[in-house]
């Protein structure tokens, strides 16, 4: 394989950073009036501004031809046709199978798996009304009114950040409550106060193997035999949804309370799956198909609009261009909805998981920076906090600003304060404030001149900072869809141009192990001398603190 940093496209888009590193993006849009207008897309219910970055027409048809000349078109065909491409597990790569309402079939190893993401949806859709409905009901004939919701990584993070996105669209069935770590704080707290008659358990986990689900699901086991229900009336309150139909079934679950995912749906990528149920029971299954249909929609944009249209390329391709050529370390989404204010945990875990590698697909260490660290929270609260530091601190932190342009049930004055702070982040990010602006703010001000010019230094802004702004309508489950599937494929074609495998996630792996093999110490199942000496005295102090009287 060429070395990335060697290929032509590559050397001429590091002359062109130099060649514009030192320009302004404020004289920029002094002197060329149509910049905004051009560099301006609008596809799936999704509005993107990115006139306010480093760039000119030149550097984004030199960042397409990186990504064309990586082979984008290819790799993306490969993958929607479900080809193996997780290449260090053999799988095929098909959260696109699951929110495909086409009729092509998706063949996996020259199978069709669109009838089984079918049937299983089906089944999502009978479940949920049975609840919703009453016709399911609990062990004593009470009809189910919360649904607790066990799972880590990707098995929560999508049905809560979803389900807490789409807050307008709850149905007012049932409650819903999330655990995910195994601090016993969590479950206690979601259980504390229940009715174990009139609860549902969805207990998600892909591989039926993670330690915190388990116990989660155990200690919450625990508690309805505790209350009153008997080993028979687990099935009225259990159900689990694992691609490890086996491991679900020896565990205890029913078979028919199973519901099936596949080994070619990634963790991070599953909330399209049977992972959403939660969702499903949470806002009704009418609203989780417009989720996926959203996001559907957002695939066939992805799979045909030209690079210069395609949200998600100019996306990924400016990201590159931050990381790479302007030695961005990080990039931060600023939701500016409440409800979406999960957004950047969500991404944190799908871009991070997927592009925090340092090994191309042959397994060869790459010699140039790949996937950043994804940081943000909820406008305007960032303001007034660490937007300090992306305003004046040292190198650039390209963020996102989000917006709904409308808000269900609220006060036009709060929304219309809203999208003008926001708007004016983004513009304060963009032109900065001058030395000279602030020395003249300061004219009328009673100091010396030496004091005018060392305060003038400290409020100078240099500006020059990037930003996205990404509006959309009303946040619709349908937007939500495309939002999300944007910033996959977003995080697919980075992927493509760095040469990675965006689909495995060895680096959690080792943790997992090795958080297994420490409890076996603590347990006493294995010699700790096989441990470093800093763990084995991090063992010994916690089992002193918790040894008997
Ligand atoms: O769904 P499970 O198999 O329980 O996995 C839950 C999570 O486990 C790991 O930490 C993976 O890195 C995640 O991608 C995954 O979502």
């Amino acid at each position: 394989m060429t070395d990335l940093t060697a290929m032509p496209q590559w050397q001429h888009l590091e002359a062109l950073a130099s060649s514009i590193r030192d320009q302004h993006m404020r004289d920029w849009f002094t002197q060329d009036e149509d910049r905004a207008a051009r560099m301006q897309v609008e596809s799936c219910g999704l509005y993107l501004d990115f006139s306010k970055n480093r760039v000119t027409d030149e550097v984004m048809q030199a960042l397409f031809s990186l990504a064309d000349a990586q082979g984008l078109n290819e790799k993306r065909q490969r993958m929607f046709s479900g080809e193996a491409i997780n290449t260090t597990e053999n799988r095929a790569v098909l959260h696109t199978a699951l929110r495909n309402f086409s009729d092509t079939p998706v063949l996996v190893a020259g199978k069709d798996v669109m009838p089984e993401v079918r049937a299983t949806l089906k089944k999502m859709e009978s479940f949920t009304q049975a609840v919703h409905g009453g016709e399911h009901k609990g062990y004593t004939g009470k009809p189910i009114k919360h649904v607790v919701s066990i799972g880590i990584g990707g098995s929560f993070l999508g049905p809560k950040i979803m389900t807490e996105a789409l807050s307008p669209y709850r149905s007012d069935a049932v409650r819903i409550h999330f655990v995910a770590n195994v601090d016993g704080c969590h479950i206690h707290d979601v259980l504390n106060g229940l009715d174990h008659a009139e609860t549902l358990v969805v207990m998600s986990s892909k591989s039926f193997t993670t330690q915190e689900t388990l116990q989660n699901t155990e200690s919450a086991k625990a508690w309805f035999l505790q209350q009153g229900g008997t080993q028979q009336d687990v099935a009225k309150h259990f159900v689990a949804v694992s691609s490890n139909v086996d491991a679900a079934v020896e565990f205890g679950i029913a078979k028919e309370n199973i519901f099936p995912m596949w080994d070619w749906v990634g963790g991070r990528y599953s909330l399209w799956s049977a992972i959403g149920l939660p969702i499903a029971l949470a806002l009704g299954f009418a609203n989780f198909k417009q989720l996926l249909e959203g996001a559907h929609h957002m695939d066939k944009h992805f799979a045909t609009a030209p690079n210069d249209r395609n949200l998600p390329v100019i996306l990924a391709m400016l990201g590159v261009w931050y990381r790479n050529f302007f030695d961005a370390q990080s990039h931060v989404l600023l939701p500016y909805y409440h409800y979406l204010r999960g957004l950047p945990a969500y991404v944190q875990q799908l871009d991070m998981e997927s592009n925090g590698k340092m090994v191309t697909q042959q397994g060869e260490r790459v010699s140039y920076p790949t996937g950043p660290v994804i940081w943000g929270s909820e406008g305007t609260n960032g303001q007034h906090s660490f937007h300090q530091l992306i305003h004046q601190g040292h190198g650039i932190i390209p963020a996102d600003f989000i917006l709904p342009l409308n808000v269900p049930n609220q006060d036009d004055t709060h929304h219309a304060m809203l999208a003008s702070n926001c708007f004016g982040q983004s513009q304060a990010l963009m032109q900065g404030k001058t030395y000279d602006e602030c020395l003249a703010d300061l004219a009328n001000k009673e100091l010396q001149e030496d004091e005018r010019a060392r305060l003038a230094e400290h409020k100078t802004m240099p500006g020059n900072k990037p930003s996205n702004t990404i509006l959309f309508d009303s946040l619709t489950p349908h937007t939500l869809g495309a939002l999300i599937a944007m910033y996959e494929h977003k995080v697919f074609v980075q992927g493509v141009v760095w040469q990675l495998n965006s689909f495995d996630q060895w680096g959690v792996e080792l943790g997992k192990a090795l958080g297994n093999q420490v409890l076996a110490g603590i347990q006493g199942d294995v010699d700790e001398a096989k441990f470093d000496t800093s763990t084995q005295q991090l063992i010994a102090r916690f089992k002193h603190a918790n040894a008997p009287e």
